[in-house]
């Protein structure tokens, strides 16, 4: 009797031993379990916009450092390190999404239909932070002065967020409104700045009395280059889409011609056409007049 009730009980002692090992088993499986979930819950969370602007600034470094401000080299080094962390392709993807945006010239409703579908594609981050202002500093010309190397210049610094296309608002789409315009925009946060580059605005002559009436801060920078280079690359673009178009020469004097012969009957030989366009936009003093007119940007203009 005394044997056959130890047997017993030995036996459900190494029975409990076991279930200890399998609860135990079953709990690291569990814990690792949660330890995935959550890890994985945390990847899928909306990364700040500053994370993700740090990616645009990367991506366009290509030639040295970003000088930045004192207050801003903190961020920077949190944001190379967060770097590591981000799919490249996620975060671009939804940067650019905006410029694309204006790219494209869609309305306001068309582009609430690009976020819902950025959305549903499940592109993690997020374009929803921040508002969209209207420019605080606009490259207003001259056309083949370099504005475009300019703008992306200043876009690498990540409290410059810009369109990427031209929007031409001032000059050609000025009945659309400046709801319209600014809805072109890109978001930004408080302390970003906000630019765009439309190099015609320069010759427009509208264009100083409709930027100023949006506002009389905004900051207009122009490049110029030597005239008669940038007339040269009006030229050779417009060649390009216009074959057959007449010669440079032909265009840029009047009867066709720089020759100044005396025998020539024509007064008119040697003298510079400032109608073609190419010659018209190279004088600047003339723009920039109309522009210094505009009161306050008397003093402003960069
Ligand atoms: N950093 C720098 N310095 C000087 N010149 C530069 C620079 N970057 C671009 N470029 C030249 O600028 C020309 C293009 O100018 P834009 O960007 O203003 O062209 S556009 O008006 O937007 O079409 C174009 O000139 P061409 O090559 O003669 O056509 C560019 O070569």
């Amino acid at each position: 009797m005394g044997w056959g009730n130890w047997r017993p009980r030995f036996n459900f002692g190494h029975l409990k031993v076991q279930s200890k090992v399998s609860v135990f088993l079953t709990m690291i499986i569990i814990v690792t379990y949660l330890f995935y979930c959550l890890t994985g819950y945390c990847e899928s969370l909306p990364r700040p916009l500053y994370d993700q602007q740090s990616l645009r600034g990367k991506v366009h470094t290509v030639d040295g450092p970003v000088h930045l401000s004192q207050s801003h080299r903190a961020g920077a080094q949190w944001n190379i390190s967060v770097l590591r962390e981000l799919p490249l392709s996620n975060g671009l993807e939804s940067l650019w999404q905006e410029s694309e945006d204006a790219t494209n010239q869609r309305p306001p409703g068309n582009r609430a239909q690009t976020m819902e579908s950025s959305s549903s594609s499940n592109i993690t981050v997020s374009n929803n932070f921040g508002t969209k202002e209207f420019p605080q500093a606009i490259i207003i010309g001259v056309k083949k002065g370099g504005t475009r190397a300019l703008l992306e210049f200043l876009r690498i610094h990540p409290d410059v967020r810009a369109v990427g296309a031209e929007p031409h608002f001032f000059d050609r789409f000025y009945d659309k409104g400046l709801e319209w315009y600014r809805s072109l925009m890109p978001r930004t946060l408080e302390g970003q700045i906000t630019m765009e580059k439309t190099p015609s605005y320069f010759v427009t002559w509208e264009a100083p009395r409709r930027v100023h009436a949006m506002s009389r801060h905004t900051r207009l920078i122009v490049v110029v280059r030597d005239p008669v280079t940038r007339a040269v690359s009006d030229y050779a673009q417009t060649l390009s889409k216009t074959p057959g178009l007449p010669s440079f020469q032909a265009l840029a004097f009047k009867n066709g011609t720089a020759s100044s012969s005396s025998s020539s009957s024509s007064s008119l030989r040697g003298v510079v056409d400032t109608s073609w366009s190419a010659v018209r936009i190279g004088v600047y003093a003339k723009h920039l007049e109309a522009w210094l007119a505009t009161s306050r940007w008397g003093a402003s203009c960069l």
